[in-house]
């Protein structure tokens, strides 16, 4: 589905990612983990195309981006739905109309667009408003919900776009524990329930042990990890989060792991976020 052979990739000929070997299948629950400034959305990004190339062979559904034209560009990008931390909702539309606009993009906003849908379709935009737990809250504007809210009807309009694949750049890092685990439970359904491929960026590495099946650590410029979330301890994740220290220094693995945040473990730069984010309600 996702096939990276050797790939160099960066922004201005200048390469971020270096020698990428990855290889993603149906149905995967993948963690991208590293530190801040590691590449991780440089990598998702790509996967969409908005990535040069530099290098390598880089193919996503049998496309290769290294020489896609602009119409197999669109065609792969309306298989692959997009969530960011920073939601990117129509605010002052309703939560229905939202996910409606995961359907059809190219309806003018001004139009009552309800009008303009199928009752299919309809029923459609309703499963996946179920399937995210947002129902009750058909009605209102984006602008009146949560973080946490919004972030699943973020979730609901990528669905109604049927995508493959769902990518998610740090997706839980603007909001409060509760919220959080409540995303990424969501997240954890569709992957289950339709079977699409989620690549998530994480900043929470119990997040990525807990709902991922595989995690890839990015850290100075290549692919530092891959591989299953159990071998994910001790040296291995010293050289995800801190490639420039002497293996078995005086590094503790511990402050990562251990500093828990409202009752859900959480790594220091991650609290770090936290604080300076404000809490959704
Ligand atoms: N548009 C750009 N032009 C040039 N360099 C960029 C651009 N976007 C990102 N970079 C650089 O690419 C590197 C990787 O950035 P990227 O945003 O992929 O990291 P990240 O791991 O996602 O970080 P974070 O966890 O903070 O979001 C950084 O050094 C960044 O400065």
């Amino acid at each position: 589905m996702i096939s990276l052979q050797s790939v160099n990739l960066g922004y201005s000929n200048i390469p971020i990612l270096k020698n990428l070997t990855l290889h993603v299948g149906k149905g995967e629950f993948l963690g991208v983990i590293g530190l801040s400034g590691a590449g991780k959305s440089t990598l998702l990004m790509s996967i969409i195309g908005n990535i040069r190339v530099l290098q390598g062979n880089y193919q996503v559904f049998g496309y290769d981006l290294s020489s896609i034209s602009k119409r197999e560009l669109r065609l792969l990008r309306s298989q692959i739905g997009f969530i960011f931390q920073g939601y990117n909702l129509v605010n002052r539309l309703s939560v229905l109309h939202n996910v409606m606009c995961g359907m059809l993009k190219d309806l003018p906003m001004g139009r009552s667009l309800i009008k303009l849908y199928s009752g299919e379709e309809l029923e459609k935009a309703h499963e996946y408003m179920q399937i995210v737990g947002i129902e009750q809250l058909a009605m209102k504007r984006c602008d009146e919900l949560s973080g946490g809210q919004r972030q699943r009807v973020a979730i609901a309009r990528a669905l109604a776009q049927e995508p493959k694949v769902l990518l998610a750049d740090e997706p839980v890092a603007a909001l409060d524990p509760k919220s959080a685990v409540q995303v990424m439970d969501v997240l954890r359904k569709v992957n289950e329930t339709y079977g699409v491929t989620i690549i998530s960026n994480l900043h929470h590495l119990d997040f990525a042990r807990e709902y991922c099946d595989r995690i890839v650590g990015v850290a100075s410029g290549s692919i530092s990890y891959d591989g299953s979330t159990h071998a994910l301890q001790g040296s291995t994740l010293e050289a995800i989060y801190d490639n420039n220290r002497p293996m078995g220094g005086e590094f503790d693995i511990a402050s990562i792991v251990d500093k828990t945040h409202g009752g859900v473990q959480s790594s220091p730069w991650e609290e770090e976020r936290f604080a300076k984010v404000p809490v959704a309600a």
